[in-house]
């Protein structure tokens, strides 16, 4: 059941939040906030998106905003810190806006960096948690196969978690899966997984050991958890660098989950400069609460986008119901 478009239209919210340091190639998080029956919501899919991949975005804001939430089994969700590409001397500052994580998720084979970076951005942050820290790393899917390959093997050495869509498609994944299977390093999917039109086709494939399940493109929670409980791997619930409304979803599919092995990537709050409320989900002794959240007035008129990226917004938002209604 479809809310009325005049009912979304009527409590749209846009903010355009700064970020702490510069994140897939932003320095500032835009989202459209939305009251439902049930609470505030989120849709923020990212501006390069088109209204076809919007559409899942929608349905989970609509969903999380109109439905209620589906029973928890935890109150609280472990998170790592996540480093995005910055020099070695900027990792200490990075993971003290994560006091308690044990983990750390750090972004690699970022465009204009070399592997040589990427090991001493590693470096610093295993030196940085000591023996007892986890790393895992993401590429984004941009190494090809002989580069993730070589990659994998000189960042084994710092003892990794597991390593995040090293290559872009599920046939690179199988592949690469078997040839650093000697070093025992799981391979993780994410852009197979929320970006395909299958979701479950990397698991088939036997490409991934876990997934990870981000709530807004997955089409929102009950879908995620549909594809965890179909495909039978372990799940790492992450979110889009979301507001604290949008993490709050995150967080709630992470509290349904019958198991919660890893820790999740719901702490990115802590990249943002700036969040929509005055109690946002940082991470505190490593972990986020459960809870919904409520945006405060004063916040919403000060990180309110501008007018032209409002109207931007609202239109998106009408086009791609139109595609979520059909
Ligand atoms: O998983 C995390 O630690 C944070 C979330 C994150 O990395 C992310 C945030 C926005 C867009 C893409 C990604 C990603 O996992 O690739
Ligand atoms: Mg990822």
């Amino acid at each position: 059941m479809l809310p009325d478009l005049n009912d979304l239209l009527g409590t749209a919210r846009v903010v355009s939040l700064p970020l702490v340091t510069r994140f897939r190639g932003i320095d500032t998080r835009e989202a459209l906030l939305l009251e439902g029956p049930q609470g505030w919501t989120e849709f923020s899919p990212f501006v390069e998106y088109d209204d076809a991949e919007s559409a899942a975005w929608l349905w989970a804001a609509i969903e999380f905003g109109w439905q209620q939430t589906p029973d928890v089994v935890r109150e609280r969700i472990p998170v790592n810190a996540t480093v995005p590409a910055v020099e070695p001397a900027a990792v200490v500052a990075v993971l003290a806006r994560f006091p308690g994580c044990r983990t750390a998720k750090v972004k690699v084979a970022s465009l204009g960096q070399t592997l040589a970076d990427d090991v001493a951005r590693v470096r610093e942050v295993r030196s940085v948690l000591g023996p007892e820290g986890r790393i895992r790393i993401d590429a984004n899917g941009l190494w090809n196969l002989d580069e993730a390959e070589h990659a994998i093997h000189a960042l084994a050495e710092f003892d990794l978690e597991y390593v995040e869509q090293p290559c872009a498609s599920i046939d690179e994944l199988a592949e690469i899966r078997r040839r650093t299977h000697y070093l025992t390093v799981p391979i993780a999917a994410d852009e197979s997984v929320r970006r395909s039109d299958d979701p479950l086709a990397v698991a088939r494939a036997g490409a991934a050991d876990i997934l990870v399940l981000k709530a807004q493109p997955q089409g929102g929670i009950r879908a995620a958890l549909s594809v965890s409980r179909q495909t039978g791997l372990p799940v790492v619930v992450s979110s889009a660098l979301d507001t604290s409304v949008g993490i709050a979803m995150g967080a709630y599919l992470a509290a349904a989950l019958p198991e919660l092995e890893f820790d999740c990537g719901l702490g990115t709050a802590s990249l943002l400069a700036a969040d929509v409320t005055t109690e946002p989900l940082l991470p505190v002794d490593g972990s986020i609460p459960v809870r919904r959240v409520v945006p405060d007035a004063a916040l919403l008129d000060q990180h309110a986008a501008s007018a032209e990226r409002r109207d931007w917004w609202l239109e998106r938002l009408a086009r791609v119901y139109e595609v979520v209604a059909d």
